[in-house]
């Protein structure tokens, strides 16, 4: 943003902060105006940064979001963090209030967050000091800031000067930005402590361990497993050309980006957990992996090939069977597709089937979230031995992958997406993921193809 453009924005906030069209919430005010601003919100965010960031590009409302900063935050650890935090996210917000809340959890509460991101709490979730939010392709960009009550005009300047240095840093063009170090930013070098990383899987040993999983299901010990496996990679571009890459290549994908404590989890997730809108849940039940072909026939070829195979539509009536009968327990009038359709990544294409339904009265995003995570889709059926088998035989700890990220407004609408297509940078190094479902039937040579599938997004953007 041009420092021009900057100073007006903050000119704006500061006469709205000063008179009546404040909104009053808790010990603060939140102020609203609406800006006109040309370049896109992902090309303000940077590897290095000194202040909590999320960025957000919903497929399905094209409402694309930049939080810097955070007013409030609430972090938990263990298993009731997610409802703690619920707890308090709603004793806080009135539904008129116009706040939204960023964040998410962990895969398993029961394990530390180890590794890239060691010492992050197992959930977190924060409304940002400022948040700017970009409907479509609009010109005019809304920004909400949240400020403590009582200051004075200088007060306001001042406590928006760190959210200032990120946003007036940028360059029109990130990749100038990345390479002449501009914006304050740049020079922030956070210490990071990485904790352990834990196994880094080759073929050979991935392979060892699928065949291991195969045997347990074989003698029936358990139905299904989501089996993952890490990759480090040394980061070659910056963090808003990463993001440009994820917004072209994954449209229809939840790009999503939090920045704590000078790392970021970022993801370009195809599975909405569970998204809720005005009282209606949309989860997807994902599960079932095939490539794309290069031509529409080959493409055709795979899609009928995984359409048919039995071994992936088992894997995937296993989600569809656990998320419906979690589901219900908040649920009313469920509509579940008999069959699956497919839905076609830019280099895979999974089987999919959409469940609809209506939210209870009184239940939240995060009732529905609490039930359904961890699906069969990252975890596996029976869960508890699927998680045990997780816990001892993958090696590594998965922290937020397979988690969920997301955001939720004040009146409880929202989107968790399931955190896969992710990595954890500590900037230049950053760690991928992939899993895949592992049933009675699965190859361990194919399943390696598939992890080495489901790591092309990141590699691309990352490389
Ligand atoms: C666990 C992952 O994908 C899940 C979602 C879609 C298809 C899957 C599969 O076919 O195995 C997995 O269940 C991942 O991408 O890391």
């Amino acid at each position: 943003m041009k420092r021009m453009a900057w100073e007006d924005m903050v000119g704006k906030l500061a006469h709205t902060y000063a008179d009546d069209a404040a909104v009053v919430w808790e010990d603060k005010r939140i102020v609203r105006v609406k800006i006109p601003l040309e370049i896109p919100l992902h090309t303000f965010v940077r590897w290095q940064i000194a202040v909590p960031a999320v960025f957000s590009s919903d497929p399905k409302t094209h409402r694309t979001a930049l939080g810097l900063g955070a007013a409030t935050q609430l972090t938990g650890n263990g298993p009731d963090a997610l409802g703690d935090i619920q707890m308090a996210i709603r004793a806080k917000n009135v539904p008129s209030i116009p706040v939204t809340w960023f964040g998410g959890f962990v895969f398993d509460s029961t394990q530390p967050v180890d590794g890239t991101l060691s010492g992050w709490p197992h959930a977190l979730w924060f409304v940002p000091t400022v948040t700017l939010e970009r409907q479509g392709s609009e010109q005019m960009v809304t920004v909400t800031a949240v400020l403590p009550n009582g200051l004075s005009i200088a007060e306001v300047n001042e406590a928006l000067q760190p959210i200032g240095e990120v946003l007036s840093g940028a360059a029109d063009d990130g990749k100038t930005a990345f390479h002449s170090g501009a914006g304050t930013n740049d020079q922030v070098s956070p210490e990071v402590k990485h904790g352990s990383v834990g196994t880094v899987h080759d073929a050979r040993s991935w392979e060892a361990l699928i065949r291991k999983a195969v045997g347990e299901l074989q003698r029936g010990e358990m139905a299904k497993v989501v089996l993952a496996r890490q990759t480090p990679v040394t980061i070659g571009v910056s963090l808003s050309e990463a993001l440009a890459r994820l917004l072209e290549t994954y449209a229809t994908s939840h790009v999503f980006a939090l920045a704590w404590d000078g790392r970021w989890f970022i993801a370009a997730s195809p599975e909405q957990l569970v998204r809720v809108e005005d009282g209606l849940m949309a989860v997807d039940c994902l599960a079932g992996t095939m490539a794309r072909g290069d031509t529409p026939e080959t493409d055709q070829a795979l899609a009928d090939a995984l359409l048919n195979s039995d071994k992936n539509r088992e894997e995937h009536a296993a989600v569809v069977r656990v998320v419906t009968d979690r589901l219900r327990l908040v649920a009313e009038e469920m509509a579940v597709p008999d069959v699956p359709v497919l839905k076609k990544l830019a280099n895979v294409q999974h089987l999919y089937t959409p469940v609809r339904a209506k939210l209870r009265e009184g239940k939240h995003l995060f009732d529905a979230a609490s039930l359904l995570h961890p699906t069969p889709a990252v975890g596996g059926v029976p869960l508890e031995r699927a998680l045990a088998f997780i816990r001892a035989h993958e090696g590594w700890p998965r922290g937020y992958y397979a988690g969920a990220i997301g955001y939720v407004d004040a009146g409880g609408n929202g989107l968790l997406s399931v955190a896969l297509r992710s990595a954890a940078v500590a900037y230049p190094q950053a760690v991928l993921y992939a899993g895949c479902g592992i049933v009675a039937a699965s190859n361990p040579a194919d399943e390696w193809q598939e992890t080495e599938m489901k790591l092309t997004p990141m590699r691309l953007a990352l490389g």
